[in-house]
């Protein structure tokens, strides 16, 4: 839409206020920078058409094709990736797991070329329907691990994966492509373990509200592939993992659970964590012998033959968003990318943090941001961020906050969810609460879009929700739906799914974003 078109529709559209163009569109040859428009209110619909267009430059930023072309390099023998190199003495092969790999993968076919001898992914069931591979590919592709749960199919998958590995020699080089999901996409239990034992102890600790880390440290003792254990097996041959974080803080011995970085866990930590969330007697007999005896570590020294490469995080996405906020004139900036913890603490943060904004953005810089209850100091430099956004934000829309992470949901009912539909749909409910309680004269537009980068949250068809506190109807009892862990159900419901954010599959994962908005009031 044209600037001018833009100031047009804003001007028609009520209720109206007064801002100075000033800031607002001058690159308009029509608008003199003093002079003045009416502007109308910010509206739901508007926020959420741009928080959804947000969202997807987050996940175009992070779509894996782009990722590998600017990290991998061939020239002559020699292969590149990050500034590292290595002398390819033969064709090298490619495996990879995870819900980016395919992308990965025909990326990294493109760069290498006659360099690569043949490749083989594991990826979800349904990838190849929105991703068919060209016809003269090397890349075999094998689907399995339908809802991001380990299956048979992902089982056999991973056997084949390690049967190319095991047969590797010494001058031999493998490029290992990792990213999020690659745990449920790798499962190769330790005998005498059975996939169904392994899916039970998996099932109980996420939904006790473990984090990936929790899981993770204990999948690695539950593996015989994971926490380095895969490269060891293709030793003596050289290791090359290209990795798509999803995880905070980037660990790549987490990331899908680090099958080519050993384990540095503490021999008793995955017990540790089952003591934690009070599993000990309910866990299959054989998966509790297997995480009290042996170690998450190959006992061989690959330091030399294995390198672990980075190249790319939920960052790249934050930032993007940021920059397409920032163009559809929010005052932006990033809270942390860092988010994790128990979604209802988290959604009452927000909630705390989007009042305690209004009402600085209100009433001034005198007023504290904190006034609602949100503690902006554990994340550092947040509240200077923040404070400087709400200067900034005269003339504009309104404060934007970008966050990325990963919020835990203890799932107890038996509803359909996903911890981001969770969080939007708890965080309008305490926005309720609050506008109830401190009772605002002039209520702003606030709401938050969280969704996660892979486009799939939890086992349902959509990437995450839009929630706002007027969105809660009293003809459909939001309440009884939170209780059952049921919010994808809420939100398809709810205006015919309008506040569902639907990608289906995006074929990349860098976590969770988060878009919150709080309109500026003039
Ligand atoms: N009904 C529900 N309501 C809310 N959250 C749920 C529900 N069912 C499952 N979950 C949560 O969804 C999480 C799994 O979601 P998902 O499959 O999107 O995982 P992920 O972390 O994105 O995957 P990956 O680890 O592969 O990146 C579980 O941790 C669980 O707590
Ligand atoms: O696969 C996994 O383990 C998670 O996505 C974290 O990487």
């Amino acid at each position: 839409m044209s600037v001018m078109v833009r100031a047009l529709l804003q001007c028609i559209r009520g209720p109206k206020r007064i801002v100075t163009v000033k800031t607002f569109y001058t690159s308009s040859a029509f608008l003199r920078p003093e002079k003045r428009i009416t502007m109308a209110n910010l509206t739901y619909e508007e926020t959420l058409s741009d928080s959804k267009a947000a969202f997807l430059a987050a996940v175009k930023a992070v779509k894996p094709a782009q990722l590998v072309k600017s990290a991998v390099e061939m020239k002559g023998n020699v292969l590149t990736v990050k500034g590292h190199a290595f002398h390819l003495k033969k064709p090298c092969y490619v495996v990879g797991f995870g819900k980016a790999v395919l992308e990965m993968a025909l990326a990294v076919e493109n760069v290498l070329g006659q360099h690569m001898q043949s490749g083989l992914v594991s990826v979800p069931v349904g990838t190849l329907l929105k991703h068919p591979i060209p016809v003269n590919s090397r890349i075999e592709v094998l689907e399995g691990a339908s809802n991001n749960l380990p299956d048979r199919m992902a089982e056999q998958s991973a056997a084949r994966i390690l049967k190319v590995v095991e047969d590797l020699r010494e001058d031999d080089t493998l490029l290992v492509l990792i990213s999020g999901g690659g745990s449920a996409l790798l499962p190769h239990p330790l005998p005498p373990l059975t996939l169904d034992e392994k899916l039970q102890v998996v099932k109980q600790l996420a939904n006790a509200g473990a984090d990936i880390l929790d899981l993770n440290c204990v999948r690695k003792r539950l593996s015989s592939v994971k926490g380095g254990k895969l490269a060891a097996a293709a030793q003596p041959a050289t290791v090359v993992s290209l990795i798509l974080s999803d995880v905070i803080g980037d660990p790549v011995d987490f990331i899908a659970s680090g099958p080519t970085a050993p384990s540095t866990d503490a021999p008793s930590a995955a017990w540790d964590v089952i003591c934690k969330f009070n599993l000990q007697e309910s866990l299959p007999k054989a998966a509790q012998l297997c995480l009290t005896s042996g170690s998450a570590t190959p006992a061989e020294d690959m330091q030399n033959k294995v390198q672990n490469i980075l190249i790319g995080n939920n960052v790249v996405a934050i930032n993007a968003a940021v920059e397409q906020m920032v163009s559809l004139n929010y005052s932006v900036c990033v809270l942390s990318e860092k988010i994790e913890g128990n979604v209802a603490e988290v959604a009452l943060f927000y909630a705390q943090l989007a009042c305690g904004i209004s009402d600085v953005m209100v009433n001034g810089s005198g007023c504290s941001l904190e006034k609602f209850g949100a503690d902006t100091s554990q994340f550092l430099g947040a509240a200077d961020r923040i404070r400087n956004a709400i200067q900034n934000s005269p003339g504009k829309k309104g404060v934007c906050m970008v966050a990325g992470g990963e919020t835990t949901v203890k799932v107890t009912g038996k509803g359909l969810g996903g911890r981001n539909q969770e969080l939007a749909l708890r965080f309008a409910e305490e926005m309720k609460n609050l506008d109830v309680k401190f009772k605002f004269v002039n209520k702003p537009v606030i709401s938050l879009l969280s969704a996660g980068t892979d486009g799939i949250d939890g086992p349902t068809n959509a990437a995450g929700a839009f929630g706002y506190a007027d969105q809660l109807d009293k003809n459909i009892n939001h309440l009884k739906y939170l209780l059952d862990n049921d919010s994808h159900s809420f939100y398809s419901k709810l205006k015919e799914g309008e506040n569902l954010i639907l990608t289906g599959h995006t074929g990349t994962n860098v976590m969770d974003i988060h878009i919150l908005c709080v309109e500026r009031k003039e």
